[in-house]
């Protein structure tokens, strides 16, 4: 695994995320549809496919080979699990891995990866550790859904970037996997336990690869985790889409970015919140709790002397109160995002922010401050600054 200067990478990043789409290689071995249906055109039965997705999820290395030496140690493993020989050749040259980390951070909590796909582009992702008190070690894993974001709020380095791209649902898988070959060939204790889709990106702008995403996520012959350990966290400028993710993906978690639930100020943080109402976004969430059976999560970034004053926590306090079903509010510090001047923004102090909680616990609603903490930065916050801090 190499760890090469940031520096030296962020230029050739930058470079790279300017080209056109220029590479052509072969499909990846995580867009399943296109396994699925190689599989059948190639008369193969469903264990054969168990046997695909065993080799690709126990082969990849960070170290990765050159695709001759790669296509040899995948040739050897599915001989070996008398895969039909035949049918070797044609699938090495039709799939392989697509996406290659180039960039690693390392901190104490963690990592943040910068990965290059196919098309020459570049997102981020990131490894968080959490250690129990008992000693256990898990990871999540938070992930980009697109290259850059067409939303562009005003306290977020991604969104500076605006869209530059949609990624498939095998990028967004091979992300998982990469990061967790990361932790295998690091030998490092404990397994992935959670996704996020909070990195690069709107998710529910890039729908129906992020639903087939979590196919692949929940899918036992891959990363077999339950759909209630995958978060997707959106900004919630569509109901439709929220309300669609409720019917067809019910036990996903949602985490809806609210900020502000007075609407002008909303505006301010978010350009997209014109066209939806709090009132609506509150239907919306409300239907997401019946459908789910659970209660609602929400995001607020708390930015001094923007969003945090009393007015602020009434309002919020209100829209959460009348909600159906329970809500949980995560409190998150503005994250300085190295973007110029902040965009203004600064990060009110601990005793404001302290403040803020203690005035919505009193009115009755459940909420959590997400420190920053010396071990690294929590999901929220390490993944709210995404790919400019490694790009400039
Ligand atoms: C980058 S977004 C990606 C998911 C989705 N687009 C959304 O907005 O929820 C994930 C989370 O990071 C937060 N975030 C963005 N910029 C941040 C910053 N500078 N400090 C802290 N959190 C930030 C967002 O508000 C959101 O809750
Ligand atoms: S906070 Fe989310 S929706 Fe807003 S610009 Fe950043 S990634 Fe996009």
């Amino acid at each position: 695994l190499t760890l090469t200067s940031g520096q030296r990478i962020s230029s050739r990043m930058r470079k790279n995320q300017n080209h056109q789409d220029t590479r052509r290689g072969p499909k990846s071995f995580f867009d399943l549809r296109a396994i699925e249906q190689w599989g059948e055109e190639n008369g193969l039965k469903e264990h054969h496919l168990k046997t695909i997705y065993k080799v690709v999820m126990t082969s990849y290395s960070c170290d990765r080979p050159s695709r001759h030496e790669e296509s040899q140690v995948l040739q050897d493993k599915l001989r070996a699990l008398s895969f039909p020989q035949a049918c070797i050749p044609n699938l090495l040259s039709e799939f392989g891995y697509t996406c290659t980390i180039r960039n690693i951070q390392q901190s104490q909590g963690g990592a943040k990866f910068g990965i290059q796909l196919a098309n020459g582009k570049f997102v981020e992702s990131v490894l968080i550790r959490h250690e129990r008190n008992n000693g256990d070690v898990r990871y999540t894993v938070c992930v980009s859904s697109q290259v850059g974001c067409a939303k562009k709020c005003s306290f977020c380095a991604t969104g500076t970037m605006g869209l530059i791209g949609q990624l498939s649902s095998a990028e967004i898988l091979e992300q998982i996997h990469l990061l967790q070959q990361y932790v295998k060939h690091k030998n490092l204790p404990g397994k992935i336990r959670n996704v996020v889709f909070m990195g690069m990106g709107e998710p529910l702008d890039n729908y129906d690869a992020v639903h087939e995403s979590i196919r692949g996520i929940t899918h036992q012959c891959l990363f077999g985790l339950k759909a209630k350990k995958v978060t997707v966290s959106t900004v919630g400028s569509s109901a439709q889409k929220i309300k669609a993710l409720a019917d067809e993906a019910p036990q996903v978690c949602l985490a809806l970015s609210l900020h502000s639930a007075i609407q002008s100020s909303r505006e301010k943080l978010i350009p997209s919140a014109v066209s939806i109402s709090l009132e609506e976004l509150g239907d919306a969430l409300d239907y997401h709790a019946k459908k789910s059976g659970r209660g609602s999560m929400l995001e607020y970034l708390l930015i001094n002397g923007v969003n945090d004053s009393n007015d602020e926590v009434d309002s919020l306090a209100e829209f959460c109160l009348k909600r159906e079903g329970n809500v949980y509010v995560n409190l998150i510090p503005y994250n300085p995002t190295l973007a110029g001047d902040n965009f203004g923004y600064q990060t009110p102090s601990d005793e404001r922010i302290s403040d803020f909680h203690d005035k919505l616990k009193a009115a009755g609603v459940k909420a959590l401050v997400r420190w920053s903490t010396q071990n690294g930065r929590d999901a929220n916050g390490a993944c709210g600054q995404l790919v400019l801090t490694s790009i400039t």
